[in-house]
């Protein structure tokens, strides 16, 4: 039995999440804000439905979206893969924080990347990772997957449920599907909390993830960096270590979650906010990724939604950049302009 099909089980004693795999307890970590469980439905409910055209979040437990990859595991892959390098990041704490490296050389103060990439083949990442020891480096291998894969993966690839995807892509009037990424993880691996600007139907293959979301209105209260700064569309805030005074609008923070298991689909709308978490204990992970353009610009309807609004805000903010020159005097301008005028 799954984790996945075991209920997240709020234990009302110590008020912790409990997550049941094969019977045994697994408590979460208890962050400082209260979340919801994100819906597990059927693909074939009419409310899944509903929930993607709203761009909300929701696990679909039937997709059957990656059936032939269920079998992707560390052997497997290693096997498959080929004799390909891949992507892999090392990050010597547990968080693996997206960077932009187009961003760091633009970006004046000296940035410090808070990982380091390197170039492995599929049985040398296996190895790192089987070999692991406290105060290792961690590693997550993160490969978009192209016809440089073996020639298995490839067959299996093309066996996902393609019908079911076009299907949603068209019914969601969304973009074309940009990119496919593999990803395989360390138990206890997180990708802190971050937003991105396309629609993801997220399959978890192997393992257990946990995912945290939060809708795009939450954007005053995540603090993301400044939209030049290689950190672009990351949180500021470190969820291990909120700072209240310097974060206050954390105090009314709120969010989803939910833990996917083998054969689970998360969809991740455009904009909502995640941090992902390889679950502690329960073996590496397995995910694939599958990323759209959102539709093309719509009509624009009034009263606009707040992914439009986010999109005008990282505008404005480029604009006033490219304007200004100076990141810090994007502050008081816009300062100047909305003070006993606009508030
Ligand atoms: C952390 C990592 C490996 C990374 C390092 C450097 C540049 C990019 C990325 C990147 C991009 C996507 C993911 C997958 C997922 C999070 C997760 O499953 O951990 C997620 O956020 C999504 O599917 O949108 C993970 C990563
Ligand atoms: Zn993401």
């Amino acid at each position: 039995m799954s984790v996945a099909s075991d209920q997240m089980e709020e234990s009302v004693e110590h008020k912790q999440h409990v997550v049941n795999h094969n019977h045994t307890a697994h408590h979460l970590k208890q962050y400082f804000f209260p979340t919801e469980h994100v819906p597990r439905l059927s693909a074939s409910d009419p409310l899944a439905s509903q929930l993607i055209a709203e761009e909300k979040p929701v696990v679909l437990t039937d997709t059957n979206l990656c059936d032939t990859a269920l079998k992707w595991d560390l052997d497997y892959l290693a096997q498959h893969m080929g004799s390909e390098r891949y992507m892999v990041f090392l990050s010597n704490n547990h968080k693996f924080k997206y960077y932009d490296e187009a961003k760091i050389k633009q970006y004046k103060t000296n940035f410090v990347p808070p990982t380091r990439r390197v170039d492995l083949t599929f049985p040398e990442f296996v190895k790192k990772l089987r070999e692991w020891k406290p105060g290792d480096e961690r590693v997550y291998l993160q490969q978009g997957l192209n016809n440089t894969v073996g020639q298995a993966i490839v067959m299996d690839f093309l066996q996902f449920n393609w019908q079911w995807l076009n299907m949603q892509q068209k019914n969601n009037n969304w973009g074309p599907l940009t990119s496919n990424l593999l990803l395989v993880g360390m138990e206890g691996n997180v990708t802190p909390v971050h937003y991105d600007e396309q629609q993801n139907f997220f399959s978890q293959l192997v393992g257990y993830k946990r995912c945290i979301l939060f809708a795009p209105e939450h954007y005053e209260r995540l603090y993301p960096y400044p939209v030049y700064h290689p950190h672009d569309r990351q949180s500021q805030v470190d969820f291990d270590d909120p700072d209240m005074e310097k974060f206050p609008g954390l105090k009314h923070l709120q969010g989803m979650e939910a833990v996917v298991g083998p054969g689970d689909v998360l969809y991740i709308p455009m904009y909502w906010w995640h941090q992902i978490e390889s679950l502690p204990h329960l073996g590496n992970t397995v995910s694939v990724n599958f990323w759209y353009k959102g539709g093309p610009t719509e009509k624009i309807e009034y009263p606009l939604k707040p992914r439009q609004k986010l999109a005008i805000m990282r505008n404005v903010e480029k604009m006033l950049l490219e304007a200004l020159r100076e990141p810090a005097e994007v502050g008081p301008l816009l300062r100047s302009l909305v003070l006993g005028r606009y508030t």
